[in-house]
């Protein structure tokens, strides 16, 4: 059994692999802390797993801004403190950091203590932290296809992105009814990633009454502190009830994304995953600040592989047709869903498990021949 320090705080993309890698490495009899960041959005998602023990480090993003980058370098150096003191007190066997301002200092804390160090990297353009910390980390888990110059081949695994445990296609009828939406009429599902995206419920504010009258039910999570829970009853040209939903979190995003003939979403990684494994097909808007454009290269690998399609927020504008077309197409939708079971990398989270238990495995343990080794 292995001690291990998950870093996977700052944004739903980091904790939601997080908690499952910490879901097979617990079901494994190994023990796991999660540190998570001091935002929201993190105890927000934390709350829903109670048997897991949380820590939030200290830490802020960086930014161009002076004040930025001052409180940046003071909480970094603050959360580096509390890391040292953490690996050192705690025996970790290993680190495994998810990216993000939170990954940055347990990271470094582990090296210097000498314990093993992976980092993961979720999206089709490395971040910083990883692109910073890989050229001395363990392992590097990059997604399909995606190299680094900085990071030895020998430390590099491609194995995807591990996906929570409860996130599975399930009966559409049921995970209707969880919203109260009514299973014989087309569900448009909105979401914004963990923080939720403004121009997307601007998008739904806009058009709600034009999807309603053609039948289209909507379920918008517009994100927390960005809209209030209602629920609304429109009717469709025809006299049909037609039910509206918006709430600011989903506790439910197995249900959500199976309840949905169509979603229509940012390009996050943890997102994408999860669209692939509920086999939902979508209508991707990439954040167009998301650090060096990362979600256009995330939602262009999605759209290459035929899970959906991608449209340029400045063309906003255009997406009603686009979504009417797209959600009345019988054909394209069953044309999308086969594809997306082919995207599903199953097995991504048993890849990372194996290697980090080979990573921890006492030296005279350890395999000659690595797994998924590239
Ligand atoms: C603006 C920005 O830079 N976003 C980044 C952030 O996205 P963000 O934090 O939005 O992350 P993702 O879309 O990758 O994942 C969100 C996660 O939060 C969960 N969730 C979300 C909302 C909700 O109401 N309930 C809920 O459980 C989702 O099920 C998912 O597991 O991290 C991702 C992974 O590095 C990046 O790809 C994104 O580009």
């Amino acid at each position: 059994m292995s001690k291990f320090l998950i870093s996977c705080g700052g944004t739903g993309g980091h904790l939601s692999p997080g908690i499952s890698l910490a879901e097979g490495l617990t079901d494994r009899g190994h023990e796991v802390v999660l540190l998570i960041s001091t935002k929201k959005v993190d105890a927000r998602l934390a709350e829903k797993y109670p048997q897991f023990k949380f820590l939030r480090v200290p830490g802020s993003a960086f930014g161009w801004s002076p004040w930025k980058m001052a409180r940046c370098v003071f909480s970094q150096a603050h959360g580096f403190l509390f890391s040292l003191r953490l690996v050192r007190r705690s025996h970790a066997d290993a680190v495994v950091g998810f990216g993000g301002f939170t990954s940055a200092a347990i990271v470094l804390a582990g090296r210097l203590a000498g314990v093993r160090v992976a980092v993961h990297e979720s999206n089709r353009v490395p971040g910083r932290a990883v692109r910073l910390f890989g050229r001395f980390a363990d392992r590097v888990y990059l997604p399909l296809g995606i190299r680094l110059a900085s990071v030895r081949t020998k430390a590099t695994r491609h194995v995807g992105m591990p996906v929570r445990r409860e996130i599975k296609r399930l009966p559409r009828a049921t995970a209707c009814e969880a919203f109260g939406l009514d299973p014989g009429l087309p569900v448009l599902a909105v979401f914004g990633g963990s923080q939720g995206a403004a121009p997307l419920n601007q998008w739904v504010t806009d058009n709600v009454e034009a999807l309603a009258l053609e039948g289209v039910q909507i379920c918008c999570v517009t994100g927390m502190g960005k809209g209030q829970p209602e629920s609304r009853e429109l009717r469709s040209k025809h006299g049909r009830p037609v039910r509206v939903v918006f709430m600011p979190f989903c506790d439910r995003v197995a249900d959500l994304l199976s309840a949905a003939d169509l979603v229509l979403s940012r390009a996050g990684a943890g997102t994408l995953a999860e669209l692939i494994r509920c086999e939902t097909p979508a209508i991707l808007v990439p954040y167009p600040q998301a650090a060096d454009d990362h979600q256009r290269a995330n939602a262009a690998f999605f759209e290459r592989q035929g899970g959906g399609v991608v449209v340029d927020q400045m063309f906003i504008a255009s997406l009603r047709a686009e979504v009417l077309d797209t959600i009345f197409n019988d054909w394209l939708l069953r044309r999308f869903r086969t594809n997306l079971q082919r995207m599903d990398r199953a097995n991504s989270l048993d890849l990372m498990l194996r290697d980090l238990e080979e990573l921890t495995a006492p030296p005279a343990r350890r395999p000659a021949l690595a797994v998924a080794a590239t």
